[in-house]
């Protein structure tokens, strides 16, 4: 079964074509085929797509809206020079990333809708994810037709949060309004989760977790027999970590000083709200404070060469993740491993030592030469006597989409035979 995958994340929308048949494997596949949109680039959105000769380009875009990209990101699979089916018809189904689903959706979810009106309604919540997702749907549904089309749920994995790491503690009436902790990255925590059970030879049922989600976003969960029993994210993807250009948790008070200001000033309200939401998710973090980059990769190249800002950019984002994994472990009886993934998390040997050296009052020893060695595969990076284990777990959240879209119509349709 081709299935087509859609992850659209803050800054990129990635897509990828997977080919699913039993037995399905225990580790991510390949995609056959892969293309990105890097909404970033200073000089307009680029478009990059591997085919399945390993061959790969970048071209910019030089269309004017999102859906418009979309549609011509997606036509690439059977016109563009990489190719890989001969027509939409090839295309069984297409699983997408949702980043916030609220109360309502705790499973992978065939879209309808209804679905529809809610992730519209979420993106109250997630307004940098919501709405690129819903583009996805509507350029399917342009040049696919009624392919089925399944959404899985950042939120889903954080269904069983208990009540004190999900309350917030303001007015009882918050928690009526659906205002509270729902958490992100879950379909990265479940993929990293179901991963290390397999890579330290575990039941899931007595392992204890800490995994670090670093990408652009970033996040972590403390993990107990399968189920995210505490998260630094909260309402929305903005709570907890320093982020590539988003600012984690800050004093409200802050912002209640700056709307005031403006407020005196003359500024219309709608106009504060805007200046608000960007300036936290899109102008702060690594790239607010060293006044660069969101960049990991950049902000290391930078301290390393004397830039003061990039180096206290650098402190920030260590000083807060170790804080946050400290205040993790006290939601867990015992800690196993603590995880890295994501971009900064697979691949940035400075960021984990610096993470490691200063839990090392947790039991943790991170094995200086292993950290180090280069890998894209699943690695323990301890010393031997290390009490917990350190791993690497590349996330594959595409596959993990593919694999569970693939379920849910491979269930359903044997379902549908039984009736
Ligand atoms: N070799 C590397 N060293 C340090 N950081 C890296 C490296 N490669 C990628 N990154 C970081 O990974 C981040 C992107 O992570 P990724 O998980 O791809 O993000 P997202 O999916 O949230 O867009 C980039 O901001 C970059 O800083
Ligand atoms: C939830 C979230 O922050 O996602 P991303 O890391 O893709 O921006
Ligand atoms: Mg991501």
């Amino acid at each position: 079964m081709q299935i087509l995958v859609l992850n659209a994340g803050s800054s990129s929308q990635k897509c990828a074509l997977f080919d699913l048949t039993e037995p399905l494997p225990e580790a991510a596949s390949a995609p056959l085929w892969r293309a990105a949109i890097d909404w970033t680039n200073p000089d307009g959105a680029q478009l990059s797509v591997k085919g399945g000769d390993g061959e790969s380009t970048s071209t910019p875009l030089q269309v004017g809206s999102h859906l418009e990209a979309l549609e011509h990101l997606l036509a690439q699979l059977w016109q563009g020079e990489h190719r890989i089916i001969d027509s939409p018809e090839a295309i069984a189904a297409v699983g997408h990333r949702v980043v916030h689903g609220g109360p309502h959706y705790r499973e992978a979810t065939v879209i309808d809708g209804q679905v529809k009106r809610t992730i519209e309604a979420m993106a109250a919540f997630a307004p940098v994810h919501n709405p690129a997702a819903l583009e996805g749907i509507r350029a399917v549904e342009q040049l696919l037709g009624p392919v089925p089309q399944v959404a899985l749920f950042d939120t889903a994995f954080h269904r069983d949060l208990p009540d004190r790491a999900a309350v917030y503690p303001g007015p009882y009436e918050w928690l009526d309004a659906d205002i509270r902790r729902y958490g992100f990255h879950g379909i990265s925590y479940a993929y990293c989760t179901e991963r290390a059970a397999r890579f330290l030879e575990r039941e899931l049922s007595s392992l204890r977790l800490i995994v670090c989600h670093l990408g652009n976003g970033c996040s972590a969960a403390a993990i107990a027999r399968g189920k995210s029993v505490d998260t630094t994210m909260g309402f929305t993807p903005l709570e907890g970590l320093m982020m590539g250009s988003r600012s984690g948790s800050v004093d409200p008070s802050i912002l209640i000083y700056l709307l005031r200001q403006m407020t005196q000033q003359g500024q219309p309200p709608e106009k504060i709200a805007d200046y608000l939401d960007d300036t936290l998710n899109k102008a702060s973090g690594l790239k607010g404070i060293s006044g660069l980059t969101s960049d990991m990769r950049q902000i290391t190249a930078a301290l390393n060469t004397g830039n003061a800002r990039a180096g206290l950019a650098f402190d920030i984002y260590i000083h807060r993740l170790v804080s946050a994994i400290a205040a993790l472990r006290t939601s867990l009886d015992g800690l196993d491993a603590l995880v890295f993934t994501a971009g900064v998390g697979e691949n940035s040997a400075e960021v984990r030592a610096h993470t490691c050296e200063r839990l090392a009052f947790l039991g943790l020893q991170l094995d200086g030469a292993k950290n180090q060695a280069p890998g894209g595969s699943e690695r323990d990076i301890a010393t031997p006597d290390s009490a917990v284990r350190i791993l690497v777990i590349p996330t594959q959240e595409d596959w993990a989409i593919a694999r569970e879209c693939y379920r849910l119509l491979s269930a359903s349709a044997a379902d549908k035979r039984q009736r």
